[in-house]
């Protein structure tokens, strides 16, 4: 399967999205998470006393440190503090290492695949967290996830409103109705991808219009549309209820705040109509890329949901834990989401995580970070099919949901990808442009 595989991304290609992001963007972030701590201050001095600033002095420090050795592209060095991974990430930096030839040196910010980078960066900025006890525990990025939801309550409460309107009639929707349904969700769960806030550098990206009313307007920018795989998939296996009474439908999740609401109202809907039996999710066991959620940013935002004052609103939280409480949804926790391996790595690197995904009858990989590691961030031609360019990562059909925010996509058709660059210059990472890209048996 390794036969032939094109360059890495990389900051090397000066003027690149790769190399604007470690040269601008990743030191924004970084500048943005000290100035996180310095504002934390007074709280972490009321629960921590001294030590509390000793420790916030400390984890500045190191996030400085770290954004000089970025700004200066200074080799990039082991992980030093004991944690699950750090073995992992350390052997994969040797890896990185055996890659280059003597005179290369040592791998380089500006020097190494961007994923390779970008992913380092994220789970320095978690050692600098957990080398400061006792403010170990501490999410820099907690406070921008929650303000991006709480700064798209309209559509979130339209949103859900919508979702307890058509769960009311649900049953006696005919086939094609329910077909359209299913399409407007995937749609919103797409939309819901283009705010996330390391593409904006930590900039707020809430989300303002009510996307309910624009997905018509929207639809042009769906380059790759295989949402019809999707309900045949779904819609033939529940057909067959009888002798299939399980449909498990897994959501690799990215970001939290708004876009984590439409996932939820997407999987509250699959079950709902009975597209599906049991839905799972994976999140990331350590804060990363910003709004990629966690497990406390999941429970928080149910919990959220269900506190709302407004009854539309607090129905779905209530209806969301109750799920959860069921067993009907399960949340996942596993380190390979945060390790910075392509996904054709995950049979040998965490084989059982591969052996959990394989049984699932559909995975949904929501965001652009997830499609650039199903594809191996890799300069493929537009045209190349997306199974070839998966690597042989094939643990059961599955689609990525993903607004284009790298400059990487397959399986465009001849022309297409180039006429674009014509009449949009940026629209690979824009996050403007989104697909729904299915890889399933042919
Ligand atoms: O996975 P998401 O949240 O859709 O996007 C995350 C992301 O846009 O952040 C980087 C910019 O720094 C992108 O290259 C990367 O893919
Ligand atoms: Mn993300």
């Amino acid at each position: 399967m390794m036969a032939g595989l094109p360059a890495s991304l990389s900051g090397q290609d000066v003027g690149s999205f790769a190399y604007l992001t470690i040269k601008d963007r990743i030191p924004q972030i970084l500048t943005k998470a000290i100035d996180t701590l310095h504002r934390h201050k007074s709280e972490i001095f009321e629960k921590h006393g001294e030590k509390g600033m000793e420790a916030e002095k400390k984890a500045i420090s190191l996030l400085s440190k770290l954004r000089n050795e970025l700004q200066t592209d200074k080799p990039i060095t082991p992980l030093v503090e004991k944690f699950a991974d750090t073995d992992i990430w350390n052997q994969y930096l040797e890896y990185q290492q055996s890659l280059l030839n003597e005179s290369d040196g040592k791998p380089r910010w500006f020097h190494s695949p961007w994923l390779f980078v970008e992913c380092y960066l994220y789970r320095r900025i978690h050692e600098a967290v957990i080398q400061s006890p006792p403010i170990d525990d501490f999410d820099v990025f907690r406070e921008s996830k929650e303000q991006n939801f709480f700064e798209s309550q309209e559509p979130i409460m339209a949103l859900c409103i919508h979702l307890q309107e058509l769960k009311k009639t649900i049953e006696d929707l005919g086939e094609n109705q329910l077909k359209n349904e299913f399409f407007k969700l995937l749609q919103i769960s797409l939309w819901g991808n283009k705010c996330d806030l390391s593409l904006s550098g930590g900039e707020t990206s809430s989300q303002k219009v009510n996307i309910m009313n624009s997905l018509e307007g929207l639809k042009p920018l769906i380059l790759v549309n295989d949402t019809e795989r999707l309900w045949s998939l779904l819609s033939s296996r529940k057909k067959t209820r009888e002798d299939v009474p399980i449909t498990r439908v897994d959501i690799v999740l990215d970001n939290s705040g708004f876009e984590l609401v439409t996932d939820l109202i997407l999987a509250d809907f699959l079950l709902s109509s009975k597209l599906a039996t049991e839905v799972h999710f994976y999140g990331k066991t350590i804060p990363w890329f910003v709004s990629d959620t966690t497990i406390h940013d999941f429970n928080w935002l149910i919990e959220e949901v269900k506190r709302s004052g407004h009854k539309g609103v607090s129905g779905c939280g209530v209806d969301w834990e109750g799920y959860v409480k069921a067993g009907r949804w399960v949340y996942h926790d596993h380190m390979f989401w945060t390790l910075p391996h392509a996904f054709c790595a995950m049979p040998q690197v965490a084989p059982d995580l591969y052996a959990e995904l394989q049984k699932a009858h559909l995975i949904l990989f929501k965001g652009d970070l997830n499609y650039r590691k199903l594809t191996g961030d890799r300069k493929w031609e537009f045209t190349v099919p997306f199974h070839q360019a998966l690597n042989g990562f094939h643990p059961a059909p599955l689609c990525s949901i993903r607004t284009l925010k790298a400059e990487t996509q397959v399986g465009l058709l001849p022309g297409q990808g180039e006429q674009l660059t014509v009449s949009e210059p940026h629209w690979l990472t824009t996050g403007k442009y989104g697909i729904f890209q299915f890889d399933g048996p042919l």
